[in-house]
Parts: structure tokens; sequence; C-alpha cells
């Protein structure tokens, strides 16, 4: 029998589940925590045919930078936007955070719903990196191993002069301190990539293996040239045969970046004044990534007063909001990832989804049996449902269409799905 199959029907317990609310990874930069993935049978797409919980951000950087000062106060913010997330923080060093999205809120008082459920996004404090972490150094192959589990790098770079705090090396120097970082990760990748290709010269396998071993080589090859030429694996173009074939390497320099500058707080009104920011920014564009400017100092401030004193206190310095939402935006986009929502009385939600991602797929980040039994989805664009007012208005005007299983889901649809069980 047929049901329709909304946020309304999905047991309240069920979102609590941490596999439910999960989602599908096609980058070979990501699935790298065995320990918290389950497989399941996809077939369709390219995608890895693995669920896992939400996707990780770590934050990366020298000690001493502002690093945890940052996590904490991008885990406290987020904790205030998504107070009705369980378990918010999972160990002392892993925050689940709300993304920030307007959308949510209009969508929720369209629908009068008791409660707004952000997506969200794992954000991981990883203990500082020195120069020679990749040979050991300051317990540097611990710190690495803890970036091979995250699927996109948060670098923290200091750009604030403070003789009070010390800089490891001496004094600020962003250009210096991103190429002491970038250079750790890939002495770690072609170490990797070294006792990876003497296995597999070595190796014995059977035909059906060897494809995908000679796959393995060949991109190894590949990016290890391109590594000796100062480059990250990510610059290096493969196939998706070949990205799935070095998958498990989980290489540190195939894992997406954003550059975080970290300024003082008398900086924050016009940080593009000071000439470590603009260092920054000159080497983000050159190596293909994002650049964030924040105040860890300050953000970490605004999370100890109480919410009306806030921005009381950023206008005296000159701006109008917090970077974290910019920041926590920021990596979402950096990840690739797509919101669709579904939206009633009980609860207005966005889910996260990655670009390409089929209606049954998006079913199944609800439940995996919404993917299996899925017979149709009803959709509606975001703006023809805030147009319309309400999701029967939207019916009743011909905006809600019926969509079958090859609907490739769009940014910002709203949704209810028809399902068998
Ligand atoms: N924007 C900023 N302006 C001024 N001081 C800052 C700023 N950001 C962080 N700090 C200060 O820098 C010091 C180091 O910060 P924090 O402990 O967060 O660094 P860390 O990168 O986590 O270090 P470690 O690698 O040792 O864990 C703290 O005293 C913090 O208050
Ligand atoms: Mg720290």
């Amino acid at each position: 029998m047929a049901r329709i199959a909304c946020h309304q029907l999905v047991p309240s317990s069920m979102a609590l589940l941490p596999l439910k609310s999960s989602l599908l990874h096609p980058s070979s930069a990501l699935l790298c925590r065995p320990s918290l993935s389950v497989a399941i049978g996809l077939g369709r797409r390219q995608y890895s045919s693995k669920v896992t919980m939400s996707l990780r951000a770590g934050i990366v950087g020298l000690p001493n930078v502002g690093k945890s000062t940052l996590f904490n106060a991008v885990v406290e913010n987020g904790k205030a936007q998504a107070a009705n997330f369980p378990f918010c923080t999972i160990e002392p060093n892993v925050g689940i955070v709300g993304v920030p999205d307007p959308r949510l809120q209009v969508l929720s008082d369209l629908s009068k719903s008791q409660r707004a459920v952000p997506a969200s996004i794992e954000f991981v404090d990883i203990a500082g990196l020195v120069k020679g972490a990749s040979q050991g150094e300051g317990l540097g192959n611990k710190f690495l191993s803890h970036i091979r589990e995250v699927d996109s790098i948060l670098q923290v770079v200091r750009c604030f002069e403070d003789n009070d705090i010390v800089h490891v090396n001496g004094k600020v120097d962003p250009k210096s301190d991103i190429d002491v970082i970038n250079l750790e990760l890939v002495f770690s990748d072609v170490d990797q990539i070294e006792k990876r290709i003497d296995k597999l010269k070595k190796g014995k396998s059977s035909p059906q293996a060897k494809v995908k071993e000679e796959a393995e080589k060949s991109a190894l090859e590949r990016i290890q040239q391109a590594l000796m030429d100062g480059k990250p694996a990510r610059s290096v173009p493969l196939t998706e045969f070949e990205k799935d074939a070095i998958k498990h390497m989980c290489l540190l320099t195939m894992k997406p970046v954003i550059y975080v500058a970290n300024v003082a707080e008398s900086d924050l009104a016009s940080p593009e004044e000071n000439p470590h920011v603009k260092d920054v920014m000159k080497l983000a564009s050159e190596l293909k990534s994002g650049i964030v400017t924040v105040s860890a100092q300050v953000e970490s401030e605004l999370t100890e007063l109480p919410s009306e004193d806030r921005l009381e206190f950023l206008n005296s310095l000159g701006v109008d909001e917090s970077g974290l939402g910019n920041l926590i935006r920021a990596t979402y986009d950096l990840l690739g990832l797509r919101t669709y929502f579904t939206s009633g009385e009980k609860e207005t939600k966005a889910w996260t989804i990655l670009s390409g991602m089929t209606a049954p797929q998006a079913a199944g980040v609800i439940h995996s049996d919404f993917e299996k039994g899925f017979i149709r989805a009803e959709t509606v664009a975001y703006d023809d449902f805030v147009a319309a007012g309400s999701l029967a208005s939207a019916r009743e005007k011909g905006l809600l269409r019926s969509e079958g299983k090859d609907y490739v889901v769009k940014e910002g649809d709203v949704m209810l799905f028809r399902f068998n069980v």
C-alpha cells in the first residue's frame, strides 16, 4: 500500500539516529572512516555505495594559531542555532554544527512548523602540526592520521600580531606557515604513495583485481610526480575509475582546503588592508582554494555574551555580523553539498545531499526504506513554495510536480515522498 512519506511520517526517534541523517560521497577524498560507515547497495550511480555520518571538516594549522578558539566558537555558535540537535558534541574535539540557511526559517514560518532543523556538518579540532610532522616530529604522524579521517581541511593561518602569544617560528608569516603545513601534507602523501607503489609492484593478484591495481598505480605515479613538483594530489586530473581505485589511500592533499585567516579584532572591519591577509588571499588563489577571514578571538568572546549584546559588540568593531555563518556555509559549499527541504507542521528540515542525486537517493538520506520503496516525489521549488505560501496552495496552483525515480533533485527543492513499505 502506498503511503505519503514526509517528515510527519518519520518517527521522531528516527531523526535522532546518526546513520539516518547521513549522506553519500562521490569524492575519492571522502569516506576515510571505515569505523563510522556501513555498506548499502546503491548501484545506480558512480557514488561510493556507503553511508556515513555527516561530513567532517578538520581544523588544521601550526600550534597556537587559534584552532581551538575557532573550534569552540563554531561549535558553541552552531549549538545555539541547532539546539535541537542530538549529540551536539560527541567528544571534546568533535562537534556537530547546524548550517545556517535563511530559507529554513521562511519555510518553517509558512508551514507553522513546531521546529526547524538545519543541515549539519562536523568540525574536528586537530592538534597543531610542526615542521617534521611527517617524520613523527611533535606526535606528527598521529595528528596527520587525524587529518586523514576528515573530508575537508580548514587551515587556520595566524594573521594577528600579539607579542604575548608565542608563534612557533618566532614571527607571524602566513606564507611560511602555509608552506610548512602543506609540505608536511605532501611529504606524508609521498611516503604513503611510495609504500603503496612498492606493494603494487610486488603484488600477485587475480586478473580482475589487476585492472583496478593498474589504474591505481598509474594514478599514484602521476600524483607522485605532481607532489614532487609541489602540487597537491587534487590538482591531478583523474578518471572516476582511478579516483575509486585510490580512494582507500585517503591522501591528505586530495582534500579540499579553505584558508581561514585569523585576524586581530582591530582588523575585522577591513581585513584586506592587513598585509598578512593579502598574502593568504594571494596564496589561496594560486592554490585554487577558498579563503574566509575571521577573528577567532572575537567569535569566542561573542559566544560568551548574551545574544542581545552581540550586535552592539560587533558594531563597535565595525562589522554587522559574525563571520562563523560564512565559514560554516563556505565549508558546506566546498564539499559540494546541496540542500533539499521537507516542511510540515511538525518540523521543517534541511537535508544534505550531493549534487546529481536522484529523488530516490535523496529519499534514502532520510531513511533507506524511503529509497527502497520509492514511488514518486511531489516536488516544488523553494521560490514557488514561498510565492504560493503553502504546499496546499502550491498544489492548487499546479506548482507541485510529481517526479519519478530519475528526477535529479535541485538545490532548494521542497519534497514529499511517496513510497511503498
Ligand atoms: N584572532 C585572535 N586575536 C588574538 N588572539 C587570538 C586570536 N585567535 C586566537 N588567539 C589566542 O591565541 C592563543 C592560542 O589559541 P588556541 O589555543 O586556539 O590555538 P591552537 O591553534 O588551538 O593551539 P594548539 O595547536 O596548541 O592546540 C590563545 O591565547 C587565543 O586566545
Ligand atoms: Mg588547540
